[in-house]
C-alpha cells in the first residue's frame, strides 16, 4: 500500500523497513513498539532516510525543518542540514529556556504536552515537520495546532512510518489545512 504523494521507490522502502523493528508489548501490554535504532545504527539506511527527507523538505518548499522530541530530531536535524535549512525542535514541557507557547495532546500510551520557542520562526516561514512515527496523530496534531500559534505555515509532515491501523491521517487531516502528510513507509 502506498500512502505517499510521492512514494520513494520500492527498494528505498524495502531497505528502511528491513531496519525497523518489533517490540511486543513495549511500553505496555500490546502495544508493538516500533524501533527504529537498527536504522539509526545501518549507516547506508539512515544516510537513505535523511536523503529523503531533505528531498521532501525542498518539494514541499520548506523555509524550516521542524523536530518532535526525541526521536523526531533525530531524523530532523539531518534531514535539514542536508537541505540547507535551519532546525527547530518541538520540545517536550520544561525543556527549552526562553519564551514559549504550549500544546498539549494524548499519545498512544499516555498524554503529554509539547512546547516551541515563540521566537523561532519569521513571519509567514513555511516549516516542514519531521517525526519518526505516525500513530494515532495526536503528536502530529498538536504539533501543527502549536506551530499555526506562531505564525508558521505548514509545508506538510514527513514521517518515516505510518502505522495506519491507528487513523492517524484522518486525525491528522484538519490540522494539515490541505498541507501533504508524507509517509516514506505505511503498515
Ligand atoms: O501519533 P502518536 O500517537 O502521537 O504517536 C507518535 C509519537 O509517539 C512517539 O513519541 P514519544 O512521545 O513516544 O517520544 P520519544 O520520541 O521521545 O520516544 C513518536 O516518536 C511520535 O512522536
Ligand atoms: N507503536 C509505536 N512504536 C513506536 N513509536 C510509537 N509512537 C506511538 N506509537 C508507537
Amino acid at each position: 500500500m502506498t500512502t505517499t504523494d510521492a512514494a520513494p521507490d520500492e527498494a528505498l522502502r524495502s531497505l528502511l523497513l528491513s531496519r525497523i523493528r518489533d517490540v511486543p508489548d513495549y511500553p505496555k501490554p500490546g502495544v508493538v513498539f516500533k524501533d527504529i535504532t537498527p536504522l539509526l545504527a545501518d549507516p547506508t539506511a539512515f544516510n537513505a532516510l535523511v536523503d529523503a527527507l531533505a528531498a521532501l523538505a525542498a518539494r514541499h518548499g520548506a523555509d524550516k525543518v521542524v523536530g518532535l522530541e526525541a526521536r523526531g530530531f533525530i531524523l530532523a536535524a539531518p534531514a535539514a542540514a542536508r537541505a540547507g535549512l535551519g532546525f527547530v525542535p518541538v520540545r517536550k514541557a520544561g525543556k527549552l529556556p526562553g519564551a514559549t507557547l504550549a500544546q498539549a495532546y494524548e499519545l498512544e500510551y499516555g498524554t503529554a504536552e509539547i512546547e516551541v520557542h515563540q521566537d523561532a520562526f519569521a513571519v509567514g516561514d513555511r516549516v516542514l515537520v519531521i517525526d519518526d512515527v505516525l500513530a494515532t496523530g495526536g503528536t502530529a496534531e498538536a504539533s501543527l495546532q502549536l506551530l499555526r500559534r506562531t505564525g508558521a505555515q505548514i509545508a506538510g509532515v514527513a514521517v518515516l512510518l505510518e502505522l495506519g491501523f491507528l487513523g492517524g491521517r484522518a486525525r491528522l487531516g484538519p490540522a494539515l489545512g490541505g498541507a501533504p502528510l508524507e509517509a516514506l513507509i505505511a503498515v
